[in-house]
């Protein structure tokens, strides 16, 4: 079968899925994956009933030492298209806003370029559902996907980057990604005609002030030279501008490049969650929950190997990278299995990862497919 990427690229692109649903995708992947595999002896294919949307593929190698893994996410984000590609999203208020349709493309390009040449050992092709939300990393550890012959000895994955330029590779030694708390907030207090106030107690009032000294956790709080993150992207309250809203719901996100400081952050938090219930009379319900969305962490021999095949390698524009305040629940697995995340540029500066706008080059997928086929087939040369 002859493998178009970029029709397989657009063709992702088209039918974005949030977390878990993925499953227009997962069909699809597994069209070219059964295609690629069908005539492939040492190849097997496994979907897990816990994880459904997820995919396995493991490649026997022909003299294995140990086995390596490779993931990629699949997951799309509720953001509206606004790119006006002609393989814009048919779905509406979904897009591929964090560039998962590259990850899964770049993936199933290196996974053809093993089945054409059989590997020395053994690598896992891990097709993840759930990034932006629902840990599916840790869904899959905590389901017992990685057990058996289904173990990685090593993990490796990448995210796109649109202040790259397309096709390189970006890397750090050290920590690549923040580690990420998802904060909910439901405020619960007395709704009442608008002309009433003193009847009634006011969560517009109470939840915007809970934002307000929030912010002052990192400005005050934070040693400015560690740094960290609070966004609360989502606020929802009130039905009509003249009845007192008596509920109020927050949505948020906390970032800290280590995990003392997403832990003292969500300290802060919790904080200021019960000075706002005091303060206003009300009732807050405050979940903070940090699932698999821990600091990521990158292995250092492995890094090191990595960062150094690439900077020799003629073919690769390598570039060192200053760690960033995305999450990544690659962070979980790397807590579990040695390995290296990194980056690989899809040249658009103009906009950022989650933006309605987006349009990463194509032309990074080959040259990310020959760096991680490059590398992996190194890793296979190497004896610890
Ligand atoms: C690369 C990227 O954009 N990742 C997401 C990960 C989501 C983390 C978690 N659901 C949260 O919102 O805290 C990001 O937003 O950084």
């Amino acid at each position: 079968m002859t493998l178009d990427l970029h029709e397989l690229y657009q063709e992702l692109h088209r039918i974005p899925e949030l977390a878990l649903h993925e499953f227009q995708t997962h069909d699809l992947l597994m069209k070219q994956i059964d295609a690629l595999t069908t005539d492939c002896d040492f190849a097997e294919v496994q979907v897990p009933e816990q994880l459904p949307t997820a995919i396995m593929v493991l490649l026997h190698g022909s003299n294995p030492t140990r086995t390596i893994g490779y993931r990629t996410d699949i997951d799309a984000l509720p953001v509206t298209e606004d790119t006006g590609l002609p393989f814009r999203s048919q779905h509406e208020g979904r897009m591929h806003a964090c560039g998962h349709d590259i990850h899964m493309t770049v993936a199933v390009g290196v996974l053809a370029q093993f089945v054409k040449a059989q590997p020395t050992d053994n690598l896992l092709f891990f097709f993840q559902p759930a990034e932006e939300s629902e840990n599916g990393g840790k869904l899959a550890y905590e389901d017992g996907l990685f057990t058996g012959q289904w173990r990685p000895d090593e993990f490796y994955g990448l995210h796109d980057n649109p202040q790259l330029p397309a096709g390189a590779i970006g890397c750090r030694m050290g920590t690549l990604f923040a580690g990420t708390t998802e904060v909910d907030v439901h405020f619960t207090g007395t709704q009442g005609h608008a002309a009433y106030p003193q009847f009634a107690n006011d969560m517009v009032v109470a939840a915007s002030q809970f934002i307000g000294q929030v912010q002052t956790i990192v400005s005050r709080s934070v040693d400015p030279i560690e740094g960290g993150v609070i966004t609360f992207g989502q606020f929802n309250a009130g039905t009509i501008r003249n009845v007192i809203a008596g509920e109020a719901n927050l949505h948020g996100t906390i970032r800290g490049l280590t995990q003392k400081m997403i832990e003292h952050i969500d300290d802060r938090i919790r904080a200021v969650a019960n000075g706002i219930a005091m303060s206003y009379d009300c009732q807050v319900d405050l979940h903070l929950n940090q699932g698999g969305y821990l600091p990521v962490e990158n292995n250092p021999h492995l890094t090191q190997e990595f960062i150094q095949y690439m900077e020799k390698n003629p073919h690769v524009q390598y570039i060192e990278t200053e760690p960033a305040m995305t999450g990544e629940d690659f962070g979980y697995l790397l807590s579990k299995f040695p390995g290296t995340m990194f980056w690989l540029g899809i040249g658009d500066p103009e906009h950022q990862l989650h933006s309605s706008e987006l349009v990463p080059n194509e032309a990074a997928i080959e040259p990310g497919i020959s760096a991680i086929t490059g590398w992996l087939q190194q890793r296979m040369t190497e004896k610890e």
